[in-house]
């Protein structure tokens, strides 16, 4: 992970990456968190930069790649599979830019459900706005109340 916030922060045309304090989760799988797979560390950095969204994620999956990542077949993250992986880089948001192509949505349409997006999100920015959504404190504080 510090090897792949280095390239990320070498990119051309990114002026700054700030990066949360990684923190550790259970694997969340389709059928709900699963305890037995490897479990995760998810960072949520903060990018200034004047890439395009989908330059900036196509820069996102080289960067997986060059560490590692294999991906099983081409699909969209509408439809996710969520095999165990090295490393896998998402664009949560892009300032208020809503997108509804397959390869590139915006915001992420799974982001607000994850505490482990949200958390590490609030930690480096925390006035952090999910389109759509709303503050990211508040998107938080729902997830983590009692049902
Ligand atoms: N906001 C986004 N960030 C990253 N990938 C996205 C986004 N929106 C659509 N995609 C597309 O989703 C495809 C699958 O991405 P990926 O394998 O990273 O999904 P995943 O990480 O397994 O699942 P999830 O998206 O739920 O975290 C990518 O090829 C990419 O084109
Ligand atoms: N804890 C945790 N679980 C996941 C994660 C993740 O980043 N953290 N990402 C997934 C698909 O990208 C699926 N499941």
């Amino acid at each position: 992970m510090t090897a792949a916030i280095r390239d990320l922060a070498r990119l051309p045309l990114v002026d700054e990456v700030r990066v949360s304090e990684p923190i550790e989760s259970v694997a969340l799988k389709p059928e709900g968190p699963d305890a037995a797979a490897p479990a995760y560390l998810n960072a949520v950095a903060i990018v200034t930069t004047r890439l395009a969204p989908s330059v900036l994620l196509g820069y996102l999956h080289a960067i997986e790649q060059r560490h590692g990542r294999v991906r099983s077949e081409r699909r969209s993250a509408r439809e996710p599979g969520w095999e165990d992986r090295t490393l896998d880089l998402d664009l949560i948001a892009y300032g208020d830019v809503v997108s509804d192509d397959p390869a590139l949505l915006l915001p992420h349409p799974r982001a607000a459900e994850r505490d482990f997006v949200l958390g590490p999100w609030l930690a480096v920015d925390p006035d952090a706005v999910l389109p759509g959504v709303g503050r990211v404190d508040a998107a938080l504080a729902r997830l983590r109340e009692p049902e």
